[in-house]
């Protein structure tokens, strides 16, 4: 297995050879936004020096050249993800706004007492939605216990489907335990039932390449800026005969056929759910971003990130009081944590002063958090550019945080 060159592609990462309150940045927030190559800052400096214009209108050489990158970006997507076809393609604001899509778009489906099944660990953009939508078409959400270790209960799952069960809505990964779900599993129970399947991917794709039809999931959402895109777009994937069927999610421009006050008809995929002007030098940035990660060898990459994980796990018995949550056997690197006589928010503050970033809190993960009992945890998400020496900085700082301050 070749080892990942981790210092040249932190040359990449301009970003990350700074200093921080007089230290060297060791930047473990990945898991709320990653960094961000230079290959994505070119790609979007050059789409706004030599290509920018509107998408869609065709009347002149910058509108040709601006449609064919943005479109070009969405075919990049849809082999990213191997999607049947740009059809499926949706883009959105983030993973938020695609769940909100789903949701909006399956309401006319839902009635009284039927049930969404989603988990205890999801991340608040994949149950509110649903809870919206059931309250105003009497559905109920019910969620998948988790265990201890913060694997599903998969008995529970099991016994909850019932003829009732129309939605099954999971996370790929989760932003708190670093979980790898079973969604294979979890989507093929569901199909035997005729259960439409969505999963929330905002946790997998820093790390893994979901093949969609090999899922045969109906829905797959995820964010640009946790993949070392830029902010401000995302990505619904969607079989295009639900797409077809579910109501636009905005109304606009774009997203019609033909305007009249007596009727108007929409417009045909994936633009039916493209109201407005699009984030265009976003989706260039984020088809830079997918083929930057294509230029790397991902099993090297994986290699890499379990190393992270390994000797974080290894290190943990080096500070007094430290426990992780979430010990899967199936994680990617992300590991909560909290330590004995310390609050999250002093982990994290102290460790910012050592130019160390985490993030602490309930990690939009309330209800997690209430199962495990605590009101957050510390959080530290590592992605390929991280090394093991930050590992073990962050360790060695934990250690000091510890002995002067629990
Ligand atoms: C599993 C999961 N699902 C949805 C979202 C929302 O992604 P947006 O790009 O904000 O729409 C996130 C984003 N989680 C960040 C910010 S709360 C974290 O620090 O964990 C997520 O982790």
């Amino acid at each position: 297995q070749p080892a990942l060159d981790v210092e040249a592609i932190r040359r990449d990462f301009p970003i990350l050879s700074q200093q921080v309150n007089g230290k060297p940045l060791v930047y473990l927030d990945n898991g709320a936004s990653a960094q961000k190559p230079v290959a994505v800052l070119d790609a979007m400096d050059r789409y706004y020096r030599e290509m920018h214009s509107n998408v869609h209108r065709g009347a002149h050489t910058l509108g040709d050249r601006a449609t064919s990158a943005f479109e070009g970006a969405r075919e990049t997507v849809r082999g990213f993800l191997n999607a049947a076809s740009t059809r499926e393609i949706i883009w959105t604001r983030g993973t938020t706004e695609a769940i909100n899509l789903v949701a909006n778009g399956l309401a006319p489906r839902l009635q009284s007492g039927d049930e969404i099944l989603v988990t205890q660990m999801e991340h608040h953009a994949n149950i509110v939605p649903w809870q919206m939508v059931a309250e105003r078409t009497g559905a109920k959400v019910i969620p998948i216990p988790v265990t201890p270790a913060g694997e599903l209960e998969l008995d529970s799952f099991h016994s909850l489907l019932n003829e009732r069960t129309k939605v099954l809505a999971v996370a790929h990964v989760s932003n708190v335990l670093g979980t790898v779900n079973p969604i294979a599993a979890l989507i093929n129970e569901a199909k035997k039932r005729g259960i439409i399947t969505l999963v929330d991917g905002a946790q997998a794709v820093p790390h893994y390449q979901p093949d969609v039809q090999a899922l045969d999931c109906d829905f797959y959402a995820f964010s640009s800026h946790k993949m070392f895109g830029p902010t401000g777009i995302g990505v619904l994937y969607g079989k295009s005969h639900l797409l077809e069927e579910m109501p636009p999610y905005q109304g606009g421009g774009e997203m019609i056929e033909r305007v009249s006050f007596e009727r108007t008809t929409w417009n045909t995929l994936p633009y039916k759910f493209e109201a407005g002007t699009p984030a265009i030098a976003e989706a260039v940035g984020l088809g830079a971003a997918i083929d930057y990660l294509g230029s790397l060898d991902r099993k090297a990459m994986e290699a890499a990130e379990s190393a992270l994980l390994i000797r974080a796990n290894d290190l943990v018995e080096s500070v007094p009081g430290m426990e992780i949550i979430g010990t899967a056997t199936d994680k990617v690197p992300v590991i909560s944590f909290k330590i004995a006589g310390l609050h999250p928010s002093d982990i994290g503050t102290l460790l910012d002063q050592q130019g160390i970033a985490i993030r602490t809190g309930h990690h939009c993960a309330m209800p997690l958090m209430d199962f495990y009992g605590v009101p957050g945890t510390a959080r530290a998400s590592f992605a390929f550019y991280n090394t093991l020496n930050e590992v073990e900085q962050l360790f060695t700082a934990l250690q000091k945080i510890q002995r002067l301050f629990a």
